[in-house]
């Protein structure tokens, strides 16, 4: 995003007695809101709503150096109260569909056919599968710790899924933080503000997660067995994974081992009865906070090790089907006419998982709907995916024809096409390294589910809380870690 469209800072110049802050419609003077500045940052700093400084190189390794305060919204940002129920109602279904699919291989195998011979990333992962399966999985403990992702279409009103992240999503602990830091906010200032606590809802993330991750290391049954996070070598975000680490063990009094994909190569080893060992430690969980992109395995090495780990006695969370059930390419096969009603039952649940699908087309074999065409004549209507997790993928605008030309028919089977979502367009303050900028926003709305099943026995099937994250309305791709999302939290109207 350009200076300009993050819009200027606030100073004693250019801010005037009637500077609205859009979002809210409410009047803010400039001491107003260098007040609420100061009460968000300090508040942040005191209770863990922090990053990793990048400017200060110890910063992602060293906890407790280099921190600096999570990028905000200053004040939550308006959303429509029946789309969040909706997003909310959506999760438990998600979350059945997920684990359902996730226990399909004819369905897998078919959908990623041609996309493994177009996509190594997607290859080296199916190869896995295939060697999970041809050997017999050693764990049916199955968690899911997802985060659907939505974006309100403005022009139809109508709430649309951007993504399912089943592996290593982001901002559950940060997330609830957010919710927390906006509630404290508008108590202190709501008179100044006019706005109404209640109409920020309440935010569970951080404990659910927590919950799921103590509920499934119970489920594995041996007290002395340890949860193995599998997390980057410098890691921005490390706070946010501490947040789960410590209600784990505050709740449930589990123990988190964090370990980089080449320490668990150095330290791990399967004992006769597949048992996952770091060093001595028996491993009853593996969290992967890592390894949802091709970056993340810097050798063959590494690959060996994510085998080694899933051939083990260990719940993975995500499973290797739990993560392949995440690819986009799914997420656009499931859309089909029919497809649903392979995997859910319920007709209610049905009509309102599919009543949540963007357009979402395969690039082979144009199906005769001629969507390529359009694609290429109306790129700006359109988002190009490959096959990858983690922000900064994603192919916007003119881009979308250029590619579509360029790519052969072979090629095209590691993208999926997708309708480009045009959410409202909020004012907003945000502030980021201490700095509050008034900005145009759009926002995404992320709903964390939990799931446990052992077996036949479901144990959890839980909407787990929400996330807000909001980018400058002109930046395709949003990201926090990317430095242009912010954290956000919705005041419902
Ligand atoms: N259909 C879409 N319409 C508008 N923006 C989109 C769409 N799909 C993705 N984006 C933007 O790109 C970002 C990344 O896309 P996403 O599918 O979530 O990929 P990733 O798995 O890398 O996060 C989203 O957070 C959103 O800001
Ligand atoms: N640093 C790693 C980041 C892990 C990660 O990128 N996760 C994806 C889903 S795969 C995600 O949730 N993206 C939303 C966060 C954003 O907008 O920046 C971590 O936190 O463990
Ligand atoms: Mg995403």
């Amino acid at each position: 995003a350009t200076e300009a469209t993050l819009g200027g800072e606030i100073t004693s110049e250019n801010a005037s007695a009637d500077q609205k802050i859009g979002p809210l419609a409410m009047e803010l003077t400039k001491d107003l809101t260098e007040d609420i500045v100061r009460e968000a940052l300090v508040w942040a700093s005191l209770h863990g709503g922090v990053v990793g400084d990048k400017t200060n190189g110890k910063s992602g390794t060293s906890p407790g150096v280099g921190m600096v305060h999570v990028p905000l919204a200053l004040l939550p940002t308006p959303f429509p109260r029946q789309a969040f129920e909706q997003a909310l109602e959506l999760a438990t279904h998600y979350n059945t569909l997920v684990d359902r699919v996730s226990q399909d291989s004819h369905f897998l195998r078919e959908c990623l056919a041609h996309t493994r011979k177009a996509d190594s990333f997607t290859a080296k992962l199916m190869n896995i599968y295939d060697q999970i399966l041809a050997e017999g999985i050693a764990q049916d403990i199955q968690l899911g710790l997802h985060r659907s992702d939505y974006m309100l279409d403005m022009a139809t009103g109508a709430l649309l899924q951007v993504e399912m992240n089943t592996i290593s999503s982001s901002f559950a602990g940060l997330g609830a933080l957010t919710s927390q830091l906006h509630k404290y906010l508008i108590g202190r200032f709501g008179q100044d503000l006019g706005l109404n606590v209640e109409n920020v809802p309440e935010n569970s993330a951080a404990n659910d997660f927590a919950e799921g991750l103590g509920q499934a290391w119970l489920e594995y049954g041996n007290p002395n067995a340890a949860v193995l996070m599998i997390v980057h070598a410098k890691e921005t975000n490390m706070y946010d994974q501490h947040w789960l680490s410590f209600k784990l063990y505050e709740k449930y009094g589990a123990k988190v081992f964090r370990r980089t994909f080449a320490e668990v190569a150095a330290q791990a080893k399967l004992d006769e009865k597949r048992t996952l060992l770091i060093g001595e430690q028996p491993i009853a969980l593996v969290y992967f906070r890592s390894g949802y992109s091709p970056d993340d395995y810097v050798s063959d090495r590494d690959w060996d090790v994510r085998l080694l780990m899933e051939r083990s006695t260990a719940v993975k969370s995500p499973s290797i089907s739990y993560h392949l059930v995440g690819a986009k390419k799914i997420q656009q096969e499931l859309t089909k006419p029919g497809v649903l009603e392979r995997f859910l039952h319920d007709k209610d649940a049905i009509a309102k998982v599919r009543e949540s699908f963007a357009g979402l087309w395969s690039l082979e074999n144009d199906g005769g709907d001629h969507i390529l065409e359009e694609a290429v004549a109306k790129p700006e209507g359109f988002v190009l995916k490959p096959q990858r997790e983690g922000g900064g993928n994603n192919i916007y605008g003119k881009d979308v024809a250029t590619t579509i030309k360029k790519l052969n028919q072979e090629e095209l089977a590691a993208y999926v096409l997708m309708q480009r979502i045009f959410p409202t367009v909020h004012d907003s303050y945000l502030v980021r390294d201490g700095v509050c900028r008034t900005s145009k926003i759009i926002s995404e709305l992320g709903i964390f589910g939990t799931y446990l099943r052992n077996g036949e026995k479901e144990i959890l099937n839980k909407q787990a809380g929400h996330l807000v994250r909001s980018k400058v309305s002109d930046s395709d791709e949003g990201g926090v870690a990317a430095g242009y999302g912010v954290l956000d939290s919705p005041y419902l109207t």
